[in-house]
């Protein structure tokens, strides 16, 4: 290989790996980011736990919030966690126990869930996924219907939204079917 030769392979290479180093620490960035919001709400969600006995959340689909930082927390408190089963349209979703590390099973919408074995459970405090919010705490969900009745399947369980603030919209409509949240937690604070 010649002087010259050198050098262009040198300059080619030195223009990939720049790219290379600019990906690598755009896609690192926005990983940190995630992860400093996701732990950001759930900070804001703590004080919102209380005595709850059994926490019910939800496994996050790539762009929801992860809540599994808040179960970890309410775990850390003595609370027993549940995850939301489904297993068709017109079934009610139902909660049921588990712990870190039990098994589950893919559901509807590739959603991997406890097993039917696993005990059915009645929550105390429900930290629901949501597609948008409002101030006055109105939720819109998947409008497949699973959370309204969830909800009203256990009326005293306290209802909170896990959104970020980018889901707030100015007014959503309410149904007469649409169980109000108690309230809504962002990486930004607390709306109740
Ligand atoms: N993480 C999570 N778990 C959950 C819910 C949820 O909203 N989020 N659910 C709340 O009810 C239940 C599952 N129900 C669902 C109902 C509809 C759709 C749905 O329509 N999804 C869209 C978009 C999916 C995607 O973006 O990949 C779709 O299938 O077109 C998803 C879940 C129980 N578990
Ligand atoms: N308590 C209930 N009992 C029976 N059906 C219900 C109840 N609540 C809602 N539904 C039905 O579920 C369907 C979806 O309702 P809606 O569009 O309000 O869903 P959503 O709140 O967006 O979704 P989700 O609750 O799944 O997160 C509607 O057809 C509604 O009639």
């Amino acid at each position: 290989m010649t002087e010259r030769t050198a050098a262009e392979a040198k300059a080619a290479l030195r223009v990939e790996l720049r790219n290379r180093r600019q990906a690598f620490v755009i896609d690192l960035a926005q990983k940190a980011t995630l992860l400093v919001d996701t732990l950001q709400l759930a900070e804001h969600a703590a004080p919102l736990i209380g005595q709850a006995r059994i926490v019910a959340a939800y496994l996050s689909t790539p762009f929801e919030p992860d809540p599994m930082p808040i179960l970890l927390r309410a775990l850390d408190r003595g609370a027993g966690l549940a995850l939301p089963r489904v297993t068709g349209p017109d079934a009610p979703m139902t909660f049921h126990e588990w712990l870190p590390g039990d098994p589950l099973e893919e559901g509807p919408f590739r959603i991997d869930q406890p097993l039917a074995t696993a005990e059915r459970v009645t929550p105390d405090l429900i930290l629901a996924p949501l597609v948008g919010f409002d101030a006055r705490l109105n939720r819109l969900g998947q409008g497949a219907g699973y959370y309204d009745r969830a909800f009203a399947a256990a009326p005293d369980a306290r209802r909170i939204g896990i959104a970020w603030s980018a889901q707030q919209a100015d007014a959503i409509p309410a149904d007469a079917h649409d169980v109000p949240l108690h309230a809504v937690v962002t990486e930004r604070g607390v709306i109740q």
